[in-house]
């Protein structure tokens, strides 16, 4: 696909909003401020921004052992293209099985050799065990080919194809693992978290990055699209803010920590899906003509300024839906189908349009800001991120905006 490695074309990633495809230039200034001042944002970035939900109520017995169990979660951390066909079978959405999943792995462990969550126990996981850790169905029904009247089950549908993608990558990185010598993922970024850097600094993001990325073709979120390369790396920089966010405040601190307040944003499909629904990413004028379509009406004046009101159902705080803690009730609606490059294409540029959102709120006069809300000035790349993911599950008309779907990918 491209002739530097991972290693050597990862050292572009700080520059990598030089390279996006277009549409990062359809992001302007009238659009982030009215994001910025509307009364959606101004009333819940406060409070959903800083949900994290990375403590776990699992009493591990080492440091390890959680940071072991948050690496493989974040490794995970992908089967957004599967939500809807996930929804129908479990009545939750694609990180909430992975938590369910990963949660169970560990429950299901006996410390030793058949740990699930070691490099020999993720090496060996088969598809049908982890259909029961996940509580679905992989088998389809079709209707018996002579007998009229008899079905006969097969493997098959999207839940078996995402147990399929979740095996080979617990396969395929447990594997990686056991070849170097590490007895689990957790020790191998532990390792990449202590050991010495060339300069002699302190560890950096792009140190951790670079050994995940050069070590786990699961972490290789890159692609070139129209001869150019194009990095997103979302579950790899999630992985380093995930453990900044469980361990950065310990005292006294348990490992080494990169700070990650600069690190692009962990673009997946919900992003670039929200930022187009609210009125920020507009795709009118990007060049793949069919990606234009996609979401018909998403632009339109009327529907972004009802999205950025105050919503109905959440008057101030009080009836919130706090993320990934209940089913959503409908079933959501499957968006877009994308294209591998397509998908690519509007993650590079929610990664960009969050820088510009950034830079725009850290630009802002102080003193023309209102009491109460300078608080903008000072907000983080992560902290947007959050907002965006979180905020698309704070609302019931968020919730039933359309994400664009991408399957077959262990990316997001
Ligand atoms: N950009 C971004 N993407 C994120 C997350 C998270 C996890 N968030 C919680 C954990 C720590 C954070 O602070 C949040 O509280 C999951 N995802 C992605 O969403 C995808 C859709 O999932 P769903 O809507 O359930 O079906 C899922 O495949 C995964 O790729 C995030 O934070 N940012």
């Amino acid at each position: 696909m491209q002739s530097e490695s991972p290693a050597e074309s990862f050292g572009k990633l700080k520059t990598s909003s030089k390279v996006l495809p277009s549409p990062q230039s359809q992001v302007t200034d009238d659009a982030v401020k009215r994001l910025l001042f509307s009364p959606s944002f101004l009333n819940t970035f406060k409070r959903v921004s800083i949900k994290h939900g990375l403590h776990f109520p699992l009493k591990f017995p080492s440091v390890l052992s959680e940071l072991n169990f948050l690496s493989v979660l974040c490794l995970l951390n992908f089967a957004s293209g599967y939500r809807v066909p996930l929804h129908e079978q479990t009545g939750r959405g694609a990180w909430d099985n992975v938590r369910a999943l990963v949660f169970n792995m560990y429950l299901s462990s006996v410390t030793g050799q058949g740990d699930l969550l070691s490099a020999k126990g993720m090496k060996n996981l088969t598809p049908q065990q982890i259909a029961e850790l996940m509580s679905v169905k992989i088998y389809v029904e079709r209707p018996h080919e002579t007998l009229p009247g008899v079905t006969v089950g097969e493997l098959g549908g999207h839940a078996y194809d995402l147990v399929k993608l979740i095996s080979t990558t617990l396969n395929e990185t447990g594997e990686i693992l056991e070849r170097s010598g590490m007895p689990d993922l957790g020790s191998f970024v532990l390792q990449s978290l202590t050991s010495k850097r060339s300069g002699g600094g302190d560890v950096t993001v792009d140190d951790v990055l670079n050994d995940l990325v050069s070590a786990f073709p699961a972490f290789r979120d890159m692609a070139i699209v129209d001869g150019r390369p194009v990095y997103c790396f979302k579950k790899a920089l999630f992985l380093v803010h995930g453990l900044t966010l469980r361990f950065g405040s310990s005292s006294p601190p348990t490992f080494p920590l990169p700070d990650t307040t600069k690190v692009p944003v962990f673009s997946d499909n919900v992003l670039p899906s929200l930022l187009i629904h609210l009125g920020v990413l507009d795709l009118s004028g990007v060049k793949d003509v069919a990606l234009r379509s996609t979401f018909p009406n998403a632009a339109n004046d009327a529907n972004v300024n009802a999205r950025l009101a105050v919503s109905k159902d959440t008057p101030g705080m009080g009836a919130a839906v706090a993320p990934g803690t209940k089913p959503e009730k409908a079933l959501p609606k499957e968006g877009p189908v994308l294209t591998s490059d397509q998908a690519f294409i509007l993650r590079a540029a929610a990664v960009d349009a969050c820088e510009k959102i950034v830079e725009y709120a850290h630009r802002l006069d102080e003193t023309s800001l209102p009491d109460g809300n300078k608080w903008i000035k000072d907000i983080t790349l992560p902290e947007l991120d959050v907002w965006l993911w979180a905020v698309a599950k704070d609302r019931s008309d968020y919730r039933e905006l359309e994400r664009f779907v991408l399957r077959d990918t262990v990316f997001f």
